[in-house]
């Protein structure tokens, strides 16, 4: 593939800090693709053939990063099979080895125009994700995660 290809936005912010909700919204206003890194890696998770499976299942049970190697292809793939050119790609990149994959992988397919953050106190953002676990069927929205989640 030659050229830039896709146009980025990425959406930033701590877990249930909203990230999620205002992406839905963005998405139908705007025609964005929305991406969410967390639910490409929990489908990746579900799928049997996946080389991935357990590893990714072991960082998301214990809040810890996937290596940016499998986050990097799962957005890559997302994108080109949507057959679309915007996305929010919602919670990634997680730290700077996960931008630094990015800039390596993506140099040159996608461009990102933007950054958005969401800026909620973690006490807010804690209490949103255990309410959301007493539906949301997350391995992660619970006390124990949330702890490494956000340290
Ligand atoms: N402005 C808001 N006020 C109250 N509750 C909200 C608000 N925005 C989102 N919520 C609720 O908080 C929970 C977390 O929201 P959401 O899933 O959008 O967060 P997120 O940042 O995408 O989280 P994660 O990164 O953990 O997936 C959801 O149950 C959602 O309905
Ligand atoms: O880029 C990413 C995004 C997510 N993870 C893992 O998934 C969980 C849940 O992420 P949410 O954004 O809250 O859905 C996160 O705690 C990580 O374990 C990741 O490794 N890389």
């Amino acid at each position: 593939m030659s050229g830039t290809c896709y146009n980025v936005m990425f959406v930033l912010g701590g877990p249930g800090a909203g990230k999620g909700t205002q992406c839905q919204k963005i998405e139908q206003e705007f025609g964005y693709v929305h991406l969410s890194a967390g639910d490409l890696l929990r489908a990746e998770r579900k799928r049997d053939e996946s080389e991935y499976k357990d590893e990714i299942e072991e960082h998301i049970r214990k809040g810890s990063i996937v290596p940016v190697e499998i986050t990097c292809a799962l957005l890559q793939k997302a994108m080109k099979e949507s057959g679309k050119k915007h996305f929010l790609i919602d919670g990634f990149p997680r730290n700077k080895d996960n931008l630094d994959g990015w800039n390596n992988t993506m140099q040159g397919i996608a461009e990102v125009e933007r950054v958005i953050f969401f800026d909620c106190h973690v006490d807010t953002c804690v209490e949103r994700c255990l309410r959301r676990g007493k539906t949301s069927g997350r391995a992660d929205d619970n006390k124990e995660s949330l702890e490494k989640r956000f340290s």
